[in-house]
């Protein structure tokens, strides 16, 4: 049987990734479509411009586009996507939730919060449960769960594999990042073209919270984050799509570089629609991964490591993942088919 959800913020970047990624999905059906009041009432053909490298899906463009409000959306949708710019989901999400809705999101508002699960289903699915904890909180029918900032996740599954073989003390990490991470509008190519810009506003932050949240042990009650020190430098570059990150980690044990690679081929991916075969892709060749020739890896779902070698206390590496997919819709997606694995929907 099908699951019907909608999409919060439906016409931005982050949303039209997520009609792609839905359009022809084994399991769910997209019912509504919501954005601001100046969208509400248009054909979503009206009131996106459409910039995805696919055709808007025939069905798709021909929706009239709701208001971003519990009303205005049907009873019988079981789960909401969420690609709403963080100053407005902060409010609406909670909204929903207590109005029964389950919401998978991608927003940044929350994800820090001791009882909402930020999830990637390879890595610390069991941290969904806290859904329980913020439901006897909250006292809500419904439930946020989130998926983390695209550059945090780009690093944590080489991460968590080697947490799982030889033990995390500290990462230092520095990112090449896309420029449709900061939106269609979010960086002028006179800013950007010909040039890098060594800072974007809170990512870092992200980066050394999310990530020690992400790799932390849930007890069914409360989440104990990772006690790893991590310390992340963001860069902007001329690319569109794909964050490359460059990480130096320091390790409790001393692997060989082969058993190092080893760990991070075969740590395990999960059964679910949109999750790639093999979570993480490891190349021997030191100029790979590169995010033109690598970033559609898996359906964009893939991570790509290479120019692992190692270092006095551990080792470096190289990674990469496609900031909107991975990073962004699809992560959100996954977490909605957890969520339906998990009979929560
Ligand atoms: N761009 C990216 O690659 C990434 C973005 N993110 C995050 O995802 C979220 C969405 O980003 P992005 O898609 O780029 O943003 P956009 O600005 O492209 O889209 C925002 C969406 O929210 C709607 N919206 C804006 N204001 C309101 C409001 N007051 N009430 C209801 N709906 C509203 C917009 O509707 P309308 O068209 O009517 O204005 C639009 O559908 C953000 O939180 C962002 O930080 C995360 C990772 C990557
Ligand atoms: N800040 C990220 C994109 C983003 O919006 O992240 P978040 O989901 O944490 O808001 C980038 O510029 O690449």
């Amino acid at each position: 049987m099908s699951v019907r959800v909608g999409i919060l913020g439906a016409t931005g970047a982050v949303g039209q990734r997520f009609i792609q990624l839905l359009d022809d999905h084994p399991t769910f059906e997209l019912a509504a479509l919501t954005a601001s009041d100046e969208s509400a009432g248009k054909p979503y053909r009206e009131a996106a411009k459409w910039r995805v490298d696919t055709p808007i899906p025939v069905d798709v463009a021909e929706t009239t586009v709701r208001r971003t409000e519990p009303d205005a959306v049907p009873d019988d949708i079981d789960l909401l996507f969420s690609s709403l710019p963080s100053s407005v989901a902060v409010d609406v999400e909670e909204d929903f939730a207590r109005d029964g809705y389950v919401i998978s999101s991608n927003s940044s508002n929350d994800r820090l919060a001791e009882d909402v699960p930020l999830t990637i289903p390879e890595i610390n699915p069991d941290h969904l449960d806290l859904i329980e904890v913020q439901r006897d909180e909250r006292g809500w029918d419904g439930a946020l769960v989130k998926n983390p900032n695209c550059s945090t996740i780009t690093m944590i599954p080489p991460l968590a594999a080697l947490d799982e073989a030889f033990g995390l003390d500290r990462i230092n990490v520095s990112t090449l990042q896309a420029v449709s991470g900061a939106g269609y509008s979010g960086v002028t190519s006179m800013e950007i073209l010909d040039n890098a810009i060594p800072h974007i506003g809170g990512e870092e932050d992200k980066m050394e919270t999310e990530s020690r949240k992400l790799l932390g042990d849930f007890d069914g009650a409360e989440i104990e984050w990772h006690d790893a020190d991590v310390a992340a430098s963001c860069n902007r570059i001329p690319t569109l799509d794909g964050h490359l990150e460059n990480a130096f980690v320091d390790l409790d044990d001393d692997p060989e570089v082969s058993d190092v690679a080893d760990a991070m081929r075969e740590f395990p991916g999960v059964d679910l629609p949109s999750a790639p075969n093999q979570l993480i892709h490891v190349f021997e060749d030191p100029e790979r991964p590169q995010p033109r020739m690598d970033r559609m890896r898996g359906q964009g779902m893939q991570i790509c490591v290479g120019g692992v070698q190692s270092t006095e206390n551990g080792v470096k590496f190289n990674c990469l993942a496609h900031n909107t997919v991975r990073g962004a819709a699809g992560a959100s997606l996954l977490n909605g088919e957890l969520l339906h694995e998990n009979g929560y929907l």
